[in-house]
């Protein structure tokens, strides 16, 4: 069954198409990588399925139901989780604290109903978890605003987590990491992935780190769905290698 759809999905900017008549479907618990070069659109598709935008034409479906003209909030209530941008993080909180806040305000949607003398405890265990999944605990004290890069984006990701959402969008969580930090993030994205209880999808420039991770690997180039298959098809396709190959991927972000 798939759990996240689109149907010819199209959103414009003054008159440019950045998300041209995308269709496609996400099978429940799969994981699926979008790639592309710069300014294909993935971060645009991103903000369509998570409701941050609403598209020109064309319809997103959550397990068959149309959820185009839902908010982000409600589409997170549904399921739907984006990940954090170090904008959505308390820099003066601590690590904890912040993911306190996220476990937190997930009770508060779900369990208001149930408050119990032990919610405190659960929800301070809870973080810990959380903290050690992501490989954070050892900064559980420090302020979010003094972490390096590379912690940002796994107190993100627990922060994401943390909402507890059938579906996880990943807007390129090695972006802008060293070389020693990307292996770490690979390893908890393994993680979560291996307790097959998540549906993916994540947006990557680096196509050789997502060949093992993905189900399936979906391409976007101008707007455009190139291809969606699996990862050792997509490698064999020749639109994908000259799209990619031909000079128009742009080499200094990868
Ligand atoms: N709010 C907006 N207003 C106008 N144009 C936009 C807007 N958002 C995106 N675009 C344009 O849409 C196109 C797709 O951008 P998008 O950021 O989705 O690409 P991307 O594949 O995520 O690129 P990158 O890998 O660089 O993040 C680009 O040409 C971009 O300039």
């Amino acid at each position: 069954m798939s759990i996240l759809e689109t149907k010819n999905l199209s959103i414009t900017f003054g008159g440019h198409t950045a998300v041209d008549n995308v269709t496609f479907s996400v099978p429940d618990k799969e994981f699926k990588s979008i790639i592309g070069p710069n300014g294909a659109g993935k971060t645009t598709l991103f903000n369509l399925l998570s409701g941050q935008l609403k598209p020109s034409s064309g319809d997103v479906y959550l397990k068959g139901k149309k959820i185009t003209r839902l908010s982000p909030t409600k589409r997170a209530r549904l399921g739907i989780g984006r990940s954090f941008q170090m904008t959505n993080v308390f820099p003066n909180l601590t690590v904890l604290e912040n993911v306190r806040l996220a476990v937190q305000s997930k009770q508060g949607i779900r369990y208001v109903m149930h408050r119990n003398i032990n919610a405190f405890s659960d929800v301070l265990s809870e973080s810990h978890e959380l903290l050690k999944l992501v490989m954070l605990s050892n900064k559980a004290d420090s302020l979010a605003v003094n972490l390096a890069h590379g912690e940002k984006r796994k107190l993100e990701i627990a922060m994401l987590l943390a909402l507890d959402t059938e579906i996880l969008l990943l807007d390129e969580p090695t972006a802008g990491m060293s070389l020693e930090e990307v292996p770490q993030i690979l390893e908890v994205i393994h993680a979560i992935k291996s307790q097959g209880t998540k549906t993916i999808v994540l947006i990557e420039h680096k196509m050789d780190m997502i060949m093992d991770l993905s189900d399936s690997i979906m391409v976007l180039f101008n707007g455009r769905l190139l291809a969606d298959d699996h990862p050792k098809e997509i490698m064999k396709n020749e639109q994908v290698q000259s799209a990619y190959l031909g000079g128009l991927y742009d080499e200094h972000t990868a």
